[in-house]
């Protein structure tokens, strides 16, 4: 069983920024979760809580006959269903301490909880762990690592849609910090073959997805392990419960994060299941994961795979890989690369004339994105500066063969979407 600090259950009755609402209080180190009004009030109790909080945004309508069962758990409430503002944060701390809360939920603890229980769940089993690079799964890494040390193997795979250097670098980032059983899968020939010639974007998704299950499948099944590690964090488990959807759903359905098959027939790890994304950086940053693991731009698990449009040749996605890079690194030279959401460079494959060294070419585009956002629902264009772009762009043109034109993606999400596949 988990061992949580005191608990507050925020109801949910319709109050769009719950999460941002439950994460403030978590801030003040009083341990919060969500859930559903629909929720049954056996599955409430499971959770030992303290105290409820009903939150609802002004104007929602009222659910009749909802509250009752909260009201007849005999737990403190704290009613906000007239309206959740985040100014009502003070007053749900202040509720929360009434309730018994010490302000104990802090980092360090939960890596210590979340240790011992990982001990307790494996016992002295194997666990595999699909490793990408990206924040999740590295953390989930070092924490399981932590507690069961070397019957932790990570399986990190190079699908050839990776960035520049990041199979150098996670290897040696995790070489350096910790002493783990890594197993690095070069297969980016076998994914690259099979992408040849296919243009639409959904197929492009559903190759690399077959591809990436069948390859872990292997690898995985040569560790022979019975328990699989995942990355899964709060905000997937609760956006994947509709608040009036089924309520058995709470906590214990979210996706399959690496979609990987039901019938692997593994038993889940999932250290991080109840964290935000910024505790879960909290505690890789604890646990000695480096700021350029940990402090990264989003990145979609298909890779550069979604940032190359039309068909993926070799030669094209080295100019989408080279242009990333230098993107990339002119952001971070800049200071703003901690200042922006996500910024990328796509392959465009149109050809236009252009003069390079004196001469006439034709040759493709690159575009660059800058976008900020607080949750990826909806997203602004960033004015970056205008001579960052020029550089951007020069030395694009001047360092990758193939390329003569360089644009701007000034889109908002709405109406595009942050990938352009
Ligand atoms: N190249 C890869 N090699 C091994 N495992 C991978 C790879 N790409 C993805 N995975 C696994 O699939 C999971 C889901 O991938 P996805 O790209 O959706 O990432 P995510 O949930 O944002 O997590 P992360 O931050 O770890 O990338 C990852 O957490 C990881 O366990």
């Amino acid at each position: 069983m988990k061992q949580t600090p005191e608990t507050i259950v925020l109801v949910n009755f319709g109050c769009e920024d719950i999460q941002k609402f439950a994460r403030s209080i978590r801030d003040r180190h009083i341990y919060t979760m969500v859930m559903p009004y629909t929720v049954p009030a056996e599955r409430v109790m499971e959770e030992k809580p303290v105290g409820l909080i009903l939150c609802a945004d002004a104007g929602t309508p009222e659910r009749p006959g909802a509250r009752e069962k909260f009201e007849a758990l005999k737990l403190p409430i704290l009613d906000l269903t007239s309206g959740t503002g985040t100014g009502d944060v003070d007053a749900a701390v202040a509720f929360c301490c009434q309730c018994g809360c010490h302000g104990s939920w802090t980092m360090e603890k939960f890596i210590d909880e979340a240790v011992a229980d990982i001990r307790r769940q494996v016992g002295s089993a194997k666990v595999v762990l699909g490793l990408s690079g990206g924040v999740d799964s590295s953390v989930v890494a070092a924490l399981i690592h932590k507690a069961i040390g070397r019957q932790l193997t990570c399986v990190f795979v190079n699908h050839g849609l990776l960035r520049k250097n990041e199979p150098e670098l996670v290897q040696e980032i995790f070489a350096r910090n910790f002493d783990m059983n890594l197993c690095y899968i070069d297969a980016s020939d076998r994914f690259l073959d099979k992408l040849k010639g296919v243009a639409d974007p959904e197929q492009k998704r559903k190759i690399i997805g077959k591809e990436f299950i069948e390859v872990f499948a292997e690898a995985a099944a040569k560790v022979d392990a019975p328990f699989l590690g995942q990355g899964t964090i709060y905000p997937d488990i609760l956006e994947s419960i509709p608040l009036d959807g089924n309520p058995n759903g709470v906590i214990k359905s979210h996706h399959n994060v690496g979609g990987l098959p039901k019938n692997m027939k593994f038993k889940l790890v999932e250290p991080v299941e109840r964290l935000f994304k910024d505790e879960v950086r909290q505690v890789g940053r604890l646990l000695g994961l480096p700021s350029e693991l940990i402090d990264r731009h989003p990145f979609p698990g298909p890779s550069l795979g979604v940032r190359h449009v039309g068909p993926i040749e070799r030669d094209t996605l080295h100019m989408l890989r080279e242009a990333d890079a230098i993107v990339t690194e002119e952001l971070t030279r800049a200071g703003w690369y901690h200042k922006t959401w996500q910024t990328f460079a796509i392959f465009v494959p149109v050809k236009t004339v252009g003069i390079k060294n004196g001469q006439r070419s034709y040759d493709y585009v690159i575009a660059i994105r800058s976008i900020n956002s607080v949750d990826a629902v909806t997203a602004q264009v960033v004015r970056l500066p205008w001579e960052l772009l020029e550089t951007m762009m020069e030395r694009i043109v001047r360092e990758v063969d193939g390329v003569n034109r360089v644009v701007y993606d000034i889109t908002a999400k709405p109406p595009g979407t942050i990938e352009w596949e």
